[in-house]
């Protein structure tokens, strides 16, 4: 899997580590495939704004990544734009100013209160020092300690588990499916090449049409809905009999792939496309194997 840029609002000190992560000036287009955003401290007004378009255009770049869900790592005057965008109070002021551990725990100029979707964890004075909300941690130091940095690393490094989609979900589930195989039936039925195969062998629709859907769940890795079993069989074996030749195949794909693209997006189509191109070619050798015997 390719792991997308980190990116940053503002330059970083050359000689910050960043773990081996690339990290990329910020733009909106470049959030797309970013892992997470970086909202350095940069000493630039938050509150005041009116005659500053780049600090909107931040602050609408920011708001996109946090809609997102992107993960951020805000600090100093970011950690105030952080704020703001999610609809805090911006107050003017250092807190905790001549603290022993100065510039980590002194809060920017600016700082934002605390927005109503996070929650505190360190609190100096009456500003919240380290905040999250949903994705964004916020630090409202100027000097973004290395514990914290390290975390939120880390944690880009192990997103969170999540079951990989399976090609039936690409396609939009069982719900997209059947419509899509009882319009390529339909077709088939109807053709002259395929028809009167079809007309020869079925005699019950709908229990050829639970057969097929059931076929197709199993093959794209999903679970029928009804909690059928998956589908077991051998589609040399069950296609052997019935006469199937090099045209019906032919036509078989055609019909098949403008069932799909009838039903699915362009990629979701060739998705399900290729798969039947894959079983089409298997059915195709076997048939020329078997008619080469015979001859
Ligand atoms: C990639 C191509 C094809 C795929 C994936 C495919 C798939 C299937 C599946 C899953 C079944 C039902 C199996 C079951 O009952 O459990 C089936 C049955 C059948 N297929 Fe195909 N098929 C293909 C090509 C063709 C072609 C070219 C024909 C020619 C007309 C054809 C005619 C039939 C017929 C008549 C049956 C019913 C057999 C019976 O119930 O006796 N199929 N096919």
């Amino acid at each position: 899997m390719t792991v997308g840029p980190l990116l940053t609002t503002s330059p970083l000190p050359t000689t910050d580590g960043w773990a081996g992560w690339t990290v990329q000036p910020a733009s909106t287009g470049a959030l797309l495939h970013a892992v997470g955003l970086l909202v350095p401290h940069d000493g630039q007004p938050v509150r005041n704004v009116q005659h500053r378009p780049d600090r909107w255009a931040l602050l609408t770049l920011v708001s996109g990544a946090v809609r997102r869900g992107l993960p951020v790592l805000a600090w100093g005057t970011g950690a105030a734009l952080a704020g703001r965008v999610l609809g805090a109070a911006i107050h003017t002021g250092i807190q905790g100013e001549g603290g022993q551990m100065e510039g980590e725990e002194n809060t920017a100029e600016e700082w934002a209160a605390l927005p109503r979707t996070a929650h505190a964890e360190r609190w100096l004075a009456e500003a919240p020092l380290l905040w999250r909300a949903g994705a964004v941690t916020a630090w409202a130091g100027e000097i973004l300690p290395a514990a914290l940095k390290l975390e939120f690393l880390t944690r880009l490094k192990t997103p969170t588990p999540r079951m990989p989609a399976t090609p039936l979900e690409h396609l939009g589930g069982e719900e997209i499916l059947r419509p899509l195989l009882a319009d390529f039936y339909a077709r088939a039925r109807a053709d002259t090449a395929l028809g009167p195969v079809f007309a020869a062998h079925v005699s019950d629709w709908e229990a050829h049409l639970e057969a097929v859907t059931a076929f197709w769940i199993t093959m794209l890795g999903g679970q029928a809905q009804s909690g059928g079993p998956p589908w077991r069989g051998n589609l040399n074996h069950i296609h052997a009999p019935l006469g199937v030749r090099g045209v019906h195949l032919a036509r078989w794909l055609t019909l098949f792939r403008a069932a799909a693209e009838a039903h699915l997006s362009p990629d979701a189509a060739q998705l399900l496309v290729s798969r039947a191109e894959a079983m089409g070619a298997r059915l195709g050798q076997k048939r020329a194997g078997a008619s080469a015997h015979s001859h």
